[in-house]
């Protein structure tokens, strides 16, 4: 299949980040078929795009690095996340988000939140762990300030090596205080080396502060329509360009130092600087807030394993190296986020809410409780969503995928 020009791409391939981009796009085919669009460039100027942009292959990804249910392994081997986030205003995001990771297939899930949102935070969900330490100015003296500072970043530090992930920012509001202990709490996971997937306040905070995550290669960021514009306008001091998309993109995940930015929107765009990945997998029509909050949960989840699936013996060579999980495990989280929420609509209809979707994060095993005929009516239906598609089911319990979609 021509996916690149190969002859202008010989003559390219000069340069040694343009060889990294083809083999990250040629790993990438190999892991999940054609991942959606993907698109590469050099020198900020587009050179190729591929032919196709079939939702299933982004599947394909997800797929490949979901661990196998291995009775041997024990608990906390598929997968420990942390969400900084839960204010006075907010508990509704960082409750989707964590419980969203555990649902995904993550063993542990930790919310770090203030007072005020732990007992609501608990309340929701007895399968979190909810640690009350974050303050906001109001509860804060300013002569108290540094020690209470210095305490909470203490208490993140003692758990901190244990995370394969966390995630800063759902409902963590705009506190000048607890945006700084935050900043601090970033910090110390990159000093940590543990990925950090930055989503709503988070990116509020970082955009102000981009010295937080510039040059963090396991820094992703995961801007809405509004994040994004903020984010353009600060790095790249212009407007939202959506004629040139990719190349914007691409050029502000360079700009931030080769972080990985999924941008949301109609589709997903993810980029890490050196390739565009487009997950265009039908979605839902319904825009109720909290459906950002399930994606960044599902991105961390993703992106440990994605990590744990190229570091593991079978993967090892110098091809797998260049394959860069944050990317991988972007396109999986938006591929599941973005199927979920299809299936939530097609039962709910205009009154699908973020928990519907969340319920529906089990999409692969939701069709085998259902009577084979009623099953079968399903899939015709989601056939419909996939002109030329196919629909199939597999009884394999350790794949991700039960209920198969894809391109005849
Ligand atoms: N159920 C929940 O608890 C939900 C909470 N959410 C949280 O809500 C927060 C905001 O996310 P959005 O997606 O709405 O963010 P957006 O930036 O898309 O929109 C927020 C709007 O409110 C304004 N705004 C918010 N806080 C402000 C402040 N302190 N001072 C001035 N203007 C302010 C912004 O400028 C913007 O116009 C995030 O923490 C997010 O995680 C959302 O995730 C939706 C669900
Ligand atoms: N117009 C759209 N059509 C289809 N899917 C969309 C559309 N806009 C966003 N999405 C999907 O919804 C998910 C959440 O994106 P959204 O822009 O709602 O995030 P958000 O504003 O941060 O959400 P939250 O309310 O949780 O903060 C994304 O993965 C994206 O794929
Ligand atoms: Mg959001």
């Amino acid at each position: 299949m021509n996916f690149i020009d190969s002859s202008s791409c010989l003559e390219n391939c000069m340069l040694a980040s343009s060889s990294v981009c083809r083999r990250q796009l040629f790993l990438i085919r190999s892991l999940g078929g054609y991942c959606c669009r993907v698109h590469m460039e050099r020198g900020g100027r587009a050179i190729s795009s591929s032919l196709s942009t079939l939702g299933a292959d982004a599947e394909g990804v997800m797929r490949k690095i979901t661990p196998k249910l291995d009775p041997s392994l024990y608990k906390g081997q598929a997968g420990k996340v942390a969400v900084i986030g839960g204010c006075r205003e907010y508990t509704g995001a960082p409750y989707f988000a964590a419980i969203s990771a555990l649902k995904i297939g993550a063993d542990l899930s930790h919310v770090f939140c203030t007072k005020d949102a732990a007992a609501v935070i608990k309340c929701y969900s007895p399968e979190l762990i909810v640690h009350p330490i974050l303050e906001e100015s109001y509860s804060v003296r300013d002569d108290e300030k540094a020690t209470v500072s210095a305490k909470v970043l203490g208490e993140v530090k003692k758990w901190m090596e244990r995370f394969d992930c966390i995630v800063v920012g759902p409902g963590l509001g705009r506190d000048p205080f607890l945006l700084n202990c935050v900043g601090d709490i970033i910090r110390q996971a990159r000093d940590s080396k543990i990925p950090t997937v930055i989503d709503g306040d988070g990116l509020f905070l970082v955009t102000n502060n981009l010295d937080l995550v510039k040059g963090n290669s396991l820094a992703i960021l995961t801007p809405n329509v509004n994040e994004y514009k903020r984010l353009v306008e600060k790095v790249l001091q212009c407007q939202v360009n959506d004629e040139d998309a990719y190349e914007q993109l691409s050029s502000l995940a360079r700009s931030i130092g080769g972080v990985t930015i999924l941008r949301k929107g109609k589709t997903d765009l993810i980029s890490d600087g050196l390739t565009v990945n487009e997950v265009s997998i039908f979605g839902s029509p319904r825009r109720c807030g909290g459906q950002g909050d399930i994606l960044s949960g599902s991105v961390a989840v993703f992106s440990s394993w994605a990590r744990h699936h190229l570091s593991t013996k079978n993967n090892e060579s110098s091809m797998q190296s260049s394959l860069n999980p944050m990317v991988l495990g972007s396109i999986s989280g938006s591929a599941l986020l973005r199927k979920a929420a299809s299936l939530a609509f097609e039962n709910k209809k205009r009154s699908t809410l973020t928990t519907d979707i969340i319920e529906c994060l089990a999409w692969r095993r939701y069709a085998l409780h259902f009577d084979p005929v009623i099953a079968c009516q399903k899939l015709k239906r989601l056939q419909l969503y996939i002109p030329n598609g196919f629909a199939s089911f597999s009884d394999d319990v350790n794949d991700v995928g039960v209920l198969y979609v894809g391109m005849n």
